[in-house]
């Protein structure tokens, strides 16, 4: 069975399901909240690890790789910490028919394991900075709607751990890990984000600020942290004892960030560009960048069956040294229409289509899976035209992407404007005081009938210009910057 049934714009979760599904993505897998990553969605983020990988090895990050298990009194070293998390711990319980005496948790992130060893590795400014990273899977016993790749008991991250001698050093690194989780969204995935930071009551509470990069789905309207990158400042380096001999032998409490980007991205990626006839896959991310489809004419002679072979070889040939990631469908056993769905359903962003008409023309057809736009090149420009038209498809998806996500973000300056801007599915900027009450007051104000009212994405660091005198648009106090908020679904 090939194609999908629902619409984008219809049933957008039953959409989202069919697509990762039938383009062979994901498979459901029968301990629910957790889902199969099938070769074909792996393969997406091998290359969103490989990238970001040598980013921050570049950057002198080390990878290690901490246990999977923490032991109840580690988890609880800090309690109101992880109050608030508790419902969603998986705990070991037993081993064999025998049970333990005491509980295992299953790491749901690894400050609690790694911490105390940072505190007996780090003793003089000499070992610093430590900056440790694992690319590993982490469990989070979630009671919300289960989503693949946005929200799922077990989930594959990075997580990023660092400590510094100085805040300044510390706080250089938070920004600059979120550029790089900025360009794993825009320049790899083509998905554009905004860069913020958390409001007080949004953000973690262990850490000194929390910055983020948002991601929003026009379709539901709905705001997705995308990763995010705290800066921890002495919190945890003080609950855990990681002090330094500073150069002038002086005690002091390292300075920590931690920073985190999970599988989730790969959801947000197929949300952004996918369509009412399956994914569609950024050419700098897709495992198969091309298929040439060879279309043989039965009632032409074996020659004309031996010349298309030989011309369809020479072109694979020509365009794998020319880096591109092609694959040739020589299948026999299906109609080249029912191999257009196939490849389509799955993304593929380009088609090269190689007929007995262009066989005669001594050209290929090329047909791009983002706007379905046809072009016919003679075989010898392939070579240089294919990666070039690759390249293009990645920047206009992009582009598209971009100026629709501008287009859903609405400057407000009233509680009005702000509630018509989330009524029309869109972001409202507005100018507020940036005290928990306003959110507070946000929350409840904006709560109506269906919607669990509002909840604020970031604070950009973009800043528009706050007007002197500008108020806030909740409380009517000074405003002291702009927030973006969307409505809680
Ligand atoms: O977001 C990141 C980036 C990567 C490293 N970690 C931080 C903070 C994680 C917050 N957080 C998030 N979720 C949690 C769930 C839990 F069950 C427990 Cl016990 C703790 C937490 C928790 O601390
Ligand atoms: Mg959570």
């Amino acid at each position: 069975k090939l194609g999908l049934t629902a619409k984008k714009d219809g049933d957008f979760g039953e959409w989202y399901s069919q697509v990762v599904v039938e383009s062979e993505m994901i498979s459901y897998y029968d301990v629910s909240g957790c889902y199969i990553l099938r070769p074909y969605s792996f393969a997406i983020w091998d290359e969103i690890k490989n990238w970001f990988d040598a980013q921050i090895k570049e950057m002198g990050v080390q990878n290690a790789y901490f246990p999977l298990f923490i032991t109840e009194d580690v988890l609880m070293t800090e309690k109101d910490h992880v109050e608030g998390f508790a419902p969603e711990v998986a705990w070991v319980t037993r081993s064999g028919n025998s049970e333990l005496d005491r509980p295992i948790a299953i790491r749901p992130t690894s400050e609690t394991v790694m911490y105390p060893y940072y505190a007996q590795w780090i003793r003089s400014h000499r070992d610093l900075p430590l900056r440790l990273n694992q690319w590993t899977n982490v469990v989070r016993w979630e009671f919300k709607h289960p989503t693949p790749f946005i929200r799922s008991r077990e989930f594959l991250w990075q997580e990023g751990h660092t400590c510094f001698a100085t805040q300044k050093e510390a706080e250089t690194e938070v920004y600059d890990i979120l550029d790089l989780y900025r360009r794993v969204y825009e320049e790899l995935l083509a998905v554009p984000v905004c860069k913020g930071t958390k409001s007080s009551k949004e953000k973690f509470a262990g850490a000194l600020f929390t910055t983020t990069v948002e991601a929003f789905v026009p379709q539901n309207g709905r705001g997705i942290q995308a990763a995010t990158s705290h800066c921890l400042g002495q919190n945890f380096s003080k609950m855990f004892g990681i002090e330094f001999e500073t150069e002038a032998r002086e005690r002091a409490h390292a300075w920590q960030n931690s920073w985190g980007l999970t599988t989730r991205s790969i959801g947000v990626m197929v949300m952004t560009h996918g369509d009412d006839k399956g994914l569609v896959l950024p050419p700098r991310v897709a495992q198969v960048q091309a298929v040439l489809i060879p279309i043989p004419n039965s009632k032409l002679g074996e020659e004309a069956v031996a010349a298309l072979a030989e011309r369809a070889a020479d072109i694979e040939k020509a365009l794998k040294a020319a880096g591109v990631r092609l694959t040739v469908d020589r299948r026999d056993n299906y109609t080249p229409g029912w191999k257009y769905n196939y490849w389509e359903l799955r993304g593929v962003p380009l088609r090269i289509e190689l007929g007995p008409k262009d066989m005669d023309a001594g050209v290929a057809m090329l047909a791009r899976r983002d706007t379905g736009a046809k072009q016919s090149l003679p075989w010898d420009q392939l070579a240089a035209a294919v990666p070039k038209l690759l390249e293009q498809i990645q920047a206009e998806m992009y582009g598209r992407a971009r100026s629709e996500f501008d287009a859903c973000i609405e400057r407000v300056s009233t509680w009005d404007e702000f509630m018509a801007a989330l009524d029309r599915k869109h972001m409202a900027l507005g100018p507020w005081c940036d005290e928990e009450a306003a959110e507070e007051d946000v929350k409840k104000r904006s709560a109506c009938k269906d919607a669990m009212g509002a909840k604020s994405l970031c604070i950009p660091l973009d800043q528009p210009e706050l007007a002197p005198g500008t108020l806030c648009f909740v409380t009517g106090k000074p405003a002291k910057n702009f927030c973006l908020d969307k409505h809680k679904r």
